[in-house]
């Protein structure tokens, strides 16, 4: 068998071909554009690459969005004032703060001094309170982009085996508790876990989000299975790769995204989606 790719490139090209028009309607009957704000602290060169790769997203979409770049030797105080400012600006109805902050800075304190409505990550315990509960709430971007590309394979969820591994904040727990309201049965994976290849070998739908190259070998895929890399390292020779080996892997699974042109272009376009539905203005879901 040779999976089908899911084309995150050209599926996020299409989200925001269709935010595009939908910001032009709302504009063209008056409104404001959708305004987001992000703030970058410190130099950290991969950092400025996906900022700006954002801000590029925003432009293309008819966004307002502002680049707040600020010292690595920011203080706590002067960075949460920023935030109070963001949260108090009427223009600006998303707001990002880059990750990671460093080390002198007290992520969780930052994060949770976002406004939850502004908060387009959703990275506030609010709004993951919420994703936990199935209500409304401000999705984080990646696992959103995620479920999208699901949507996309028109295989049906419910009832699947899926399997996370990687269990961090921004990925792999809210990832579980998507997949678990798309009534998928949840497995989450971690450096503990105890025969990790038994784990993914049972996954219908797989979900890789631990940051180590090519650490999954195609062997372990369950035939016929969905599987999502969201893993980005660069190798030596600077290329981009992911947490599964991914040409042993196209041999197994159904579907499988690439690196890059998987799971990447999808975090930006859920970010335009929930600044859209920050703004008031609702976007697909
Ligand atoms: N508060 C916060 N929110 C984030 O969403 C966030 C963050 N901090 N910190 C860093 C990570 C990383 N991230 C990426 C998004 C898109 C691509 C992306 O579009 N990648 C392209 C390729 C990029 C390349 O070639 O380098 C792809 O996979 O095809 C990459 C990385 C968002 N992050």
């Amino acid at each position: 068998m040779n999976a089908q790719l899911l084309d995150g490139k050209a599926i996020a090209a299409s989200i925001r071909a269709e935010l595009k028009q939908q910001v032009a309607q709302q504009l063209a009957s008056g409104a404001a554009p959708p305004g987001l704000a992000v703030v970058l602290v410190g130099d950290h060169p991969a950092s400025q690459v996906y900022v700006r790769n954002k801000r590029t997203a925003c432009a293309e979409v008819g966004f307002y969005s502002q680049l707040h770049e600020l010292p690595p030797t920011v203080t706590p105080d002067q960075l949460l004032a920023l935030i109070d400012q963001l949260n108090a600006d009427p223009r600006i109805h998303g707001i990002l703060v880059q990750l990671p902050l460093p080390d002198a800075i007290d992520t969780e304190a930052v994060l949770e001094r976002i406004d939850p409505a502004k908060d387009v990550d959703g990275f506030h315990p609010y709004n993951i309170g919420r994703l936990a509960l199935r209500l409304p709430a401000l999705r984080p971007c990646t696992p959103k982009g995620v479920m999208t590309l699901l949507e996309r394979t028109g295989q049906t969820l419910a009832g699947c085996d899926a399997v996370i591994v990687g269990q961090s904040n921004i990925v792999g727990r809210p990832m579980a508790l998507e997949l678990l309201a798309a009534r998928c049965t949840i497995t989450v994976c971690h450096s503990r876990t105890r025969d990790l290849a038994a784990k993914v070998a049972a996954a219908d739908v797989l979900v890789v989000a631990i940051g180590r190259a090519e650490f999954i070998p195609g062997a372990w895929i369950k035939p016929g299975a969905i599987v999502i890399d969201v893993g980005m390292n660069r190798t030596v020779d600077g290329k981009l790769t992911g947490d599964v080996d991914f040409s042993a892997a196209v041999e197994r699974a159904s579907w499988i995204t690439p690196v890059p042109g998987g799971v990447g272009p999808m975090t930006i376009a859920s970010l335009l989606e929930n600044t859209l539905q920050a703004a008031g203005m609702r976007a697909g879901k």
